[in-house]
């Protein structure tokens, strides 16, 4: 089944901001919580969605990243990496768009296996690696294909010290969802 892509490349592209505290964002409320949460998202999710939960592949392919992408992993934006793009679905709906860039250096060792996820959650391996660490979380605002705008953040995790970036886009659908939870 052929999905939706979401955003363009260039969307990637946008500002980012690293921010000290949540309320410096105009963000929803329960946004600003989870925007700069170091925790998982995919946690977050699987609460909300009381467990209708699932990853979508969008696509997995060697590529180059984008301009600001190649920044913040301070490689040559010539250089090919592994782009792995996901949409998180709760209940079906689709709630978070995320992009997520590997150098090839990376790739090696234990963290081979990162090029084999299928639609297991990224998340459920970051967080389980007693080697992760995780940068600061930087905030943004992308455009859409639709031309909505959405916020997004993104962050570099290491694992045995090698980096990976993943930028997560807040799709319109989270904004309907009840967050009774905490
Ligand atoms: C980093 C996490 O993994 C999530 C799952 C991803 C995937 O499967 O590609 C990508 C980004 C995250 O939203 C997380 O759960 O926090």
């Amino acid at each position: 089944m052929i999905v939706p892509v979401a955003l363009s490349q260039n969307s990637f592209d946008t500002r980012w901001y690293t921010l000290k505290r949540p309320a410096a964002t105009d963000a929803p409320r329960i946004w600003r919580r989870w925007l700069l949460d170091r925790g998982s998202l995919t946690q977050h999710l699987v609460q909300a969605s009381q467990g209708h939960f699932r990853v979508e592949v969008v696509r997995q392919l060697w590529g180059r990243p984008s301009r600001s992408e190649a920044r913040a992993l301070n490689i040559d934006p010539r250089q090919k990496v592994l782009i792995r793009e996901v949409r998180l679905l709760g209940h079906e709906q689709p709630w978070v768009f995320a992009r997520t860039i590997i150098p090839a250096s990376t790739l090696t060792g234990k963290q081979r296996k990162l090029n084999g996820l299928g639609c297991r959650s990224l998340g459920t391996v970051l967080f389980r690696d007693p080697t992760m660490k995780r940068g600061p979380l930087q905030v943004g605002r992308l455009t859409l294909n639709s031309g909505e705008m959405a916020w997004a953040r993104r962050s570099l995790f290491y694992l045995a010290n090698k980096p990976l970036l993943v930028t997560e886009v807040f799709l319109p659908a989270l904004q309907q969802v009840n967050y009774g939870h905490k």
